[in-house]
């Protein structure tokens, strides 16, 4: 995909603002950003379901625009909406769905009962879609999505809604289709489950890529090698955030949460470099000289949620 670019009908910014990025066979690639980014528009471009205003896409080799009857043919859809047909029960709905890409109609019902066998499903064939939980629904959609082989299956974000377990569950068909060649392209908003699933993360915000390599080395490219949370009240954020950015061994302070006028504690993680406990200290006797008051103190490593942090300045939820 390269300089891609979306502008809605009447929009006054691009959705997609310019975006490249290329997947290698068989790699897990996840699209992160907050809500409104541009990552289901960036899916829909390369799903053939919405139409690039500039900018090349191709999914396999075969240009989505110049040919989207044959990058249909390669591509598996998990949409971010659920889209089953409840005129069928779940069975029926990837026989159909094997009919419409055009597979041999004696291999449409065995390959639909190995597919709800490998989503855990079989009890479910005769089910209608309005009968199953949503995250068996989302199973069911994976499964739609892959009844035709497709080289490359796109998951808008594949674990919303879902309980935990159900959640495992479907990361774990995501990392087996993978390990059978299968090329997976997700977007998430959730910076724990990109970290996991990927093996290598873009991340968007504003329609643009911000950065893109691999979990991580975009947490090692980070400066500071332990996190210091600090649950502070009785005093400013921003003259206080200064402050901890002067102490020694800090190499950068981010405010997660500004507190209340109520007295609801702010929330500020300081990156250090070393060992967190070691820079403790001088971290505290700040806090005390603002006049400041520490609640809670937490000490962590850096995740891929700081990497996002330190390229928008915002935490992500
Ligand atoms: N059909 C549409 N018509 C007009 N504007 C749209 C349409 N779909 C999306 N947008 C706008 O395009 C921008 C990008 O939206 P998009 O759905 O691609 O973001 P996203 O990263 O997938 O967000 P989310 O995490 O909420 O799904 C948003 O500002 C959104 O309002």
């Amino acid at each position: 995909m390269a300089d891609l670019v979306k502008r809605y009908p009447k929009a006054r910014t691009n959705a997609v603002d310019g975006i490249s990025f290329a997947v290698a066979p068989g790699e897990v690639f996840g699209l992160l950003g907050p809500n409104g980014a541009g990552k289901t528009t960036t899916i829909g471009v390369l799903t053939t379901r919405v139409r690039k205003t500039a900018g090349r896409a191709t999914v396999a080799g075969i240009d989505v625009a110049t040919d989207p009857v044959g990058a249909r043919a390669v591509l598996g859809v998990v949409p971010q909406r659920p889209n089953l047909d409840r005129s069928l029960d779940a069975k029926g709905n990837l026989v159909w769905h094997a009919a419409y890409h055009g597979v041999p109609r004696s291999q449409r019902g065995p390959l639909a009962d190995e597919l709800l066998a490998r989503m855990g499903l079989t009890d479910k064939a005769d089910t209608n879609p309005d009968e199953l939980s949503g995250g068996q629904a989302q199973r069911l959609i994976i499964a739609r999505g892959l009844m035709h082989d497709p080289q490359v299956l796109f998951l808008d974000e594949p674990s919303t809604g879902l309980d935990p377990q159900a959640r495992l569950f479907v990361h774990d068909r995501v990392a087996e289709l993978a390990a059978g060649g299968v090329t997976v392209v997700l977007t998430t908003h959730d910076m724990d489950e990109a970290a996991k699933l990927s093996d290598r993360v873009g991340i968007v915000d504003h329609g643009r890529l911000l950065a893109l390599d691999t979990p991580a080395a975009l947490v090692a490219g980070l400066s500071g090698s332990a996190t210091v949370d600090l649950d502070v009240v009785g005093t400013g954020t921003t003259p206080l955030r200064e402050r901890l950015a002067a102490v020694r061994g800090t190499a950068g302070v981010e405010v997660l949460d500004a507190g209340t006028q109520e007295g609801g504690a702010a929330r500020l993680r300081a990156r250090v470099d070393g060992e967190a406990g070691a820079a403790l200290p001088g971290l505290l006797d700040e806090v005390a000289a603002a006049g400041g008051r520490v609640l809670d103190v937490g000490l962590g490593e850096p995740t891929l949620e700081d990497v996002f942090i330190d390229l928008t300045g915002r935490g992500l939820r």
